[in-house]
């Protein structure tokens, strides 16, 4: 008996299936639903006879029928039993119910009962094997620009940052791992049903889902989903307005079909449990239609033939198989009405560790792997362009292919741009197609390549300029014909064929290798071909105008007020990049490269007018910018994430003429570019800006991706920076070197802001430096870092020493008592400090009493707050003792401790002495609401 043993240790009894079918009779008629497949299987196999099935159908109840062939199967035997625990083994969709139960026995099926065949009959759980089934070998390999290369998706795929956002895209810290995608972490809105994941360009998003979709394919994702349907959202947008199509038709004709399911029981079994179903949509941003929403109505039923975006936004927003678990991607910025968002998760790439786990799969090799590394060490732009996953694929695998060919092929250095990686891939595609005279080169020689490949890429780049006009990202074979690109070209690796499931059927369809990789292609048309007039080149721009807000996407059908006719899923990202690469390539460092492919009369007519363009949009841009005048910051100027764009251009365009122009037109004291975006390399475009700015400025960078790539970056500006705030950026004690270094060799700093990252107390000794050697530091923000009573200590040491600091924050960090004393003690006839948040640092009334007593010798702290700690009626008297004595205090906040009504009769009895205190604010602690009412008299003793 195979799995006696294992029964024998579970209930202390059964040795054979047999007994054990009767043990755990109860259980099996509980949940064996489908008794079908294993009528078929037992009559397939000899087991029963006709006569036996026809006893189990005429039973009325599913339970009945399970009784009646429990019954009968123990009649026959224990090999029957066997066989029986056997199927329910084998096809697990099926009896996915009694696998806990399976694995609870340990059960393990005997080699002679393998031996005898189970077939699936169930059309629902025949379906799900051939999902996964399909998924499976869909999603194992990731895309290469080689078809013979293509790479394991198990043997590449990293994991990235997933941080997850609030509503109104506050951070909420970082995910786990992927099955936190759909669970409830972060959830906002429990109605809503669609889970969002954003990013940047080549950020990973479709990789991660087609990670999510290979772990469903191997039951290795824990979702209870039986189906999942996968959709890239572009094919929405290539019907015809006219085109309808049924749900049922939109999941199987774009997915697959259920095979012998003459009854339809798979849409039927779909339709009555949605929640089996998780969906996932990839990119929502990709979705160009001038198709008219207006007057559909909103709502559709299951079977109706309608538009199949309409499908698209009713599965969006639950109308249709509500409860169904669905997961949508889209680019950054895409704005989708949070009504139909269940959840947002915003992906930042990789992390320096993330960065090094991809590294080592790349080079195996350590040889190399230690090459690279040295050369990703020295260059922190080099890693801020490796930290989002496309770009390093590209730097990397270029890097293989040259190092490979050439001797001392090294990583490009720190003056790398986004243009340069590109043309890096490029002169891959080139050199591997190029004849085997050209390979035989000992030395590389770039422009030779573009030269000896010019028709090629005007070839390519023509189509993909086409695309880019019509919003297109698939192209026909006549297409790909039309503009010149042959057979051979096909494989050089700037194109792959479409998967079947698009919108176009049959026909051969092709999309560039990735959606930048076409934004590209097609600024390099707009370079070479001579037909473009001059001005023509600057068509991507009014599309993009920098004037302009962001773009307004949406899923329209929701929205109300757009005008008739516009696309209503408009993003520009690809335009965006197109104008970037415009700019990098008419940059004069690439001007020798491209004066192989043209004329030197019309590239230099180009980048005059680039340069123009530019020049003026940027102060266009600046001069419309809001700005606002503080007391204490002066003039502020609130950048738009356009801005952005520009900075990236200036970049690109390496035009330092137009970068001082940006420079000049920032005018103010202050410039505020938090929430924008910001990815780590964009720090050396703003320093290329700032490099021109010459007095000195107060920047905030709150709430980007700038980790600590970016603050290297920025190194050579923080000696005019007036205010860093570097809040919610992934800082960690790396970054504080730096900034210790550069703030205290200036010391112009007066605010700086580093809540909610990385630092410990190696970080918090180097922020006490700056404390104590910036003499104008007045605000400092290190809450929700990782700082114990060790940075405590250090901190406190600095602040009691400076004589400008107003305002300290360590709200959510772990200083305890002995941080909470060490506070003390710098509290102690401070001269400045005025604003302090103690909250949330695990500090008791026995570190409470110190600090009570510190305030009794000092006046100059207004706003303490001490929110979320240990505090118990042990440190009323004490406080109440310093509210009688103190004459600084106005805001005393000790919400969320463990105070009674015992303590808040000191604290207002000293209350009724203090004239100077405004509140107390005492909500969310142990004072019930009869108890309250004793203090009504007392206002500034609040209770909510
Ligand atoms: N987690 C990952 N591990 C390894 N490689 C990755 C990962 N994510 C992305 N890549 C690499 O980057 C490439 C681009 O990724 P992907 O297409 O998923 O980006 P994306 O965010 O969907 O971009 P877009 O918004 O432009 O569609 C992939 O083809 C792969 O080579």
């Amino acid at each position: 008996m195979p799995c006696g043993m294992a029964m024998d240790r579970i209930s202390e009894g059964p040795t054979s299936t047999c007994r054990l079918l009767t043990v755990h009779r109860e259980l099996l008629v509980q949940q064996l639903k489908n008794t079908q497949c294993i009528l078929d299987n037992l009559q397939g196999s000899g087991f029963f006879c006709t006569e036996d099935a026809e006893i189990v159908m005429r039973a009325t109840t599913k339970t009945d029928r399970v009784r009646r062939i429990l019954e009968l199967i123990q009649s026959k035997g224990e090999e029957a039993c066997e066989y029986l625990l056997y199927i329910l083994h084998k096809v697990c969709d099926t009896y996915v119910e009694l696998h806990p139960w399976l694995k609870e026995i340990q059960y393990e099926p005997s080699t002679s009962i393998q031996k005898m065949p189970v077939v699936n009959t169930d059309p629902i759980s025949k379906y799900c094997e051939k999902l996964r089934h399909e998924l499976g070998r869909d999603t194992r390999f990731i895309v290469s620009y080689s078809q013979k290369e293509e790479t394991l998706l198990e043997d590449f795929y990293t994991d990235t940052l997933m941080e997850l956002l609030s509503e109104r895209n506050e951070s909420l810290g970082y995910l786990n791992g992927l099955e936190q995608l759909l669970d409830n972490t972060g959830v906002f809105n429990p109605h809503a049903e669609t889970n969002l994941i954003t990013g940047d360009a080549g950020v990973g998003k479709s990789i991660l889902l087609q990670k999510l979709q290979n772990l469903w394919s191997k039951r290795e994702l824990n979702t209870g989903a039986k189906f999942l349907f996968k959709f890239r959202c572009r094919m929405f947008g290539s019907f015809k307005e006219t085109d309808r199509i049924s749900l049922k038709d939109l999941l199987f004709k774009y997915n697959c079909y259920p095979d012998s399911d003459p009854d339809e029981e798979v849409f039927s079994y779909i339709q009555k449990f949605p929640n089996t179903v998780l969906f996932t949509f990839d990119g929502y941003d990709e979705i160009h239609s001038a198709f008219n929403l207006r007057n559909i109505p909103e709502v559709v039923c299951p079977e109706e033939k309608v538009h199949p975006l309409l499908l698209l936004m009713n599965l969006l927003s639950g109308k249709l198989l509500k409860g169904s678990q669905k997961i949508m991607t889209a680019r950054t910025g895409t704005e989708i009405e949070s009504r139909v968002l269940r959840k947002k998760v915003f992906l930042k790439g990789f992390s320096p560790e993330h960065l090094r786990q991809y590294t080592a799969l790349h080079f195996q090799e350590r040889q190399y792997r230690d090459l690279v590394t040295l050369q990703l060490d020295a260059s922190p732009h080099l890693c801020s362009l490796c930290s989002i996953p496309l770009f390093c694929w590209i730097i990397f695998k270029s890097f293989k292919y040259f190092h490979a060919k050439y001797d001392n092929f090294e990583l490009p250095d720190n003056g790398v741009t986004l243009t340069k990686v590109f043309l890096l891939l490029l002169e891959v595609f080139l050199s591997r197609s190029s004849s085997p005279g050209l390979l035989q080169r000992s030395t590389r020689c770039t422009a030779e390549t573009f030269k000896a490949g010019c028709r090629t890429l005007v070839a390519f780049s023509k189509l993909a300029l086409l695309g880019m006009r019509k919003n297109s990202f698939v192209f026909s074979h006549e297409e790909v014909a039309f503009c010149g690109i042959g057979q051979d070209d096909l494989h050089m690796g700037f194109l792959r064929p479409v998967n079947h499931y698009d919108a176009c059927g049959s026909v051969a369809m092709y999309e560039f290798l990735h959606m930048t990789l076409q934004s590209f292609m097609a600024a390099f048309c707009l370079v070479l071909d001579e037909s473009i007039h001059s001005g023509g080149i600057l068509e991507f721009f009014s599309e993009c105008e920098y004037q302009k807000v962001s773009r307004i996407p949406c899923i329209s059908c929701l929205q109300s007020n757009r005008p008739r006719g516009t696309d209503p899923f408009q993003v520009n990202d690809h335009l965006q990049f197109t104008n970037l690469f415009l700019c990098g390539l008419l940059s004069k460092p690439n001007v020798a490269l491209l004066e192989q492919l043209l004329l030197p009369g019309s590239l230099n007519k180009r980048r005059g007018i680039l340069k123009s363009y530019l020049s003026q949009t940027v102060k266009l841009h600046l001069r419309g910018l809001p700005r606002h005048t503080t007391d204490t910051e002066g003039s502020k100027v609130h950048v738009m994430p356009n801005f952005l764009w520009a900075l990236r251009c200036i970049f690109e365009l390496a035009s330092d003429d137009v970068a001082k122009l940006a420079a000049r037109g920032i005018s103010a004291n202050y410039i505020k570019l938090a929430y924008c975006n910001m990815f780590s390399a964009d720090c050396s475009a703003l320093n290329f800006v700032l490099h021109h700015h010459h007095k000195c400025l107060g920047v905030d960078m709150d709430n980007n991706n700038i980790s600590d790539y970016g603050v290297k970056q920025l190194r050579p500006s923080f000696c005019k920076m007036t205010a860093v705030r570097l809040c919610v950026n992934q800082i960690t004690d790396n970054s504080l070197e730096v900034l210790a270094e550069e703030l205290v060799k200036y010391k112009v700093v007066k605010v700086l802001g580093l809540y909610k990252n990385q630092i410990t107390d190696v970080g918090a000794k180097l922020v006490a430096q700056i404390i104590e050697e910036c003499p104008h530091l007045r605000i400092v923000k290190l809450g929700g870092n990782k700082i114990t009573s060790v940075g405590g200590k250090y901190l406190a040491k600095a602040i009691q020493k400076s004589k400008s600091i107003f305002d300290v924050g360590m709200w959510g960090n772990s200083i305890g008592d002995e941080g909470a004393e060490a506070f003390a003690q710098a509290l102690r006839n401070h001269p400045s400090l005025t604003n302090l948040s103690l909250s949330a640092n695990g500090i008791t009334s026995k570190g409470g009493r110190s600090l009570a007593a510190a305030l009794k010798e000092n006046t100059s702290v207004h706003i303490f707050w001490l929110v979320q700690n240990e505090l118990t009626d042990d440190v009323a008297p004490d406080l109440a003792e310093a509210v009688l004595v103190n004459t600084g205090l106005t805001h005393l906040w000790l919400i969320d401790n463990h105070l009674t009504v015992q303590g808040a009769q000191h604290l207002a009895e000293a209350l009724s002495h203090n004239t100077t205190l405004k509140e107390i604010c005492m909500k969310g602690n142990l004072v019930s609401e009869n108890e309250q009412q004793q203090f009504v008299e007392e206002k500034r003793l609040r209770f909510s």
